[in-house]
């Protein structure tokens, strides 16, 4: 596993202004969460306090949309389609991870999956040097995927994360194993294929078998820490203002 170097010493003045974008995608219970924190404890983060930290995690299940009445329903009946470009609000993520990429402080929503609804409480998001966004679609809408510095694709193979997701569901969101099977293939499988899938192309990185493959992520830590150390900071800032006027994509080399 990655030494966690002098990852540690960006603080205060030395902090970068802007923060390093990571998007991670992948279908669901791919193990895009776990890869994440995988990724933050490696970097020595997962002990630091909440406003302290270098590296954070958002996740776009946050911005899912509120829904009328009769969704609602639908919800509630496990027949409405979560997994849809049009059950984001859009809007609001994009709105929301500008600011995020601009290094201000964010108030985001906490959603909540038994409930099918955003909770009345929200998150507090602040500036940190790397933020991973991850989510089913965070490649599917072409504002956002612009905006990442660095693109991972967590692939797993469909029957792990079917079995994962009956186990996740049943536990912690509220479902029966009826609902969870019928959900998969009315919705879950048809939209991963026509708009999860379809988005590994734009990945710099795939991460076969998940947080099982402790040989990529480690070497996406190492990649990480490489780029934001001190002495490579200018380097960095060039790479990342190339990366917004479109012509840099972060790739391991
Ligand atoms: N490598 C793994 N081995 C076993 N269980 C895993 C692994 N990765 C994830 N899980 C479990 O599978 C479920 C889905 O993982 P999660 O990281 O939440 O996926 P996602 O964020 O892609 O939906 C969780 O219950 C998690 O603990
Ligand atoms: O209220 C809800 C909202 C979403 N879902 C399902 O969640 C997944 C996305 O989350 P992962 O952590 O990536 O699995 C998506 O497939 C939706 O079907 C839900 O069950 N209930």
């Amino acid at each position: 596993m990655a030494a966690v170097s002098d990852f540690g010493r960006l603080n205060g003045a030395d902090r970068i202004p802007r923060p390093f974008l990571i998007g991670v995608a992948g279908g669901t219970a791919s193990g895009k969460s776990t890869v994440c924190s995988k990724i933050t404890q490696l970097l020595g983060q997962s002990e630091v306090e909440t406003r302290q930290r270098q590296v954070v995690i958002v996740s776009q299940d946050s911005f899912y949309r509120e829904l009328n009445a009769e969704e609602k329903e639908m919800a509630a009946a496990g027949t409405f389609n979560f997994d849809h470009p049009s059950a984001f609000d859009l809007q609001q993520m994009i709105q929301t991870m500008t600011l995020v990429a601009e290094g201000k402080t964010v108030e985001i929503p906490n959603y909540d999956y038994i409930l099918n609804a955003r909770l009345p409480s929200k998150q507090k998001v602040y500036p940190a040097d790397v933020v991973l966004f991850e989510g089913i679609l965070v490649f599917y809408f072409p504002e956002l995927r612009d905006m990442f510095h660095m693109k991972l694709f967590v692939d797993t193979d469909p029957d792990t994360r079917l079995s994962r997701r009956v186990l996740r569901d049943t536990k912690e969101r509220g479902r029966d194993l009826d609902q969870i099977l019928n959900m998969y293939t009315s919705h879950v499988k048809p939209a991963f294929e026509e708009f999860c899938l379809p988005t590994k192309k734009y990945a710099d990185v795939i991460i076969p078998r998940g947080a099982d493959n402790t040989v990529a992520i480690d070497l996406i830590v190492q990649h990480i820490q490489e780029l934001l150390r001190p002495s490579n900071r200018d380097t960095t800032r060039r790479l990342r203002h190339h990366s917004d006027s479109g012509s840099f994509a972060s790739r391991p080399h």
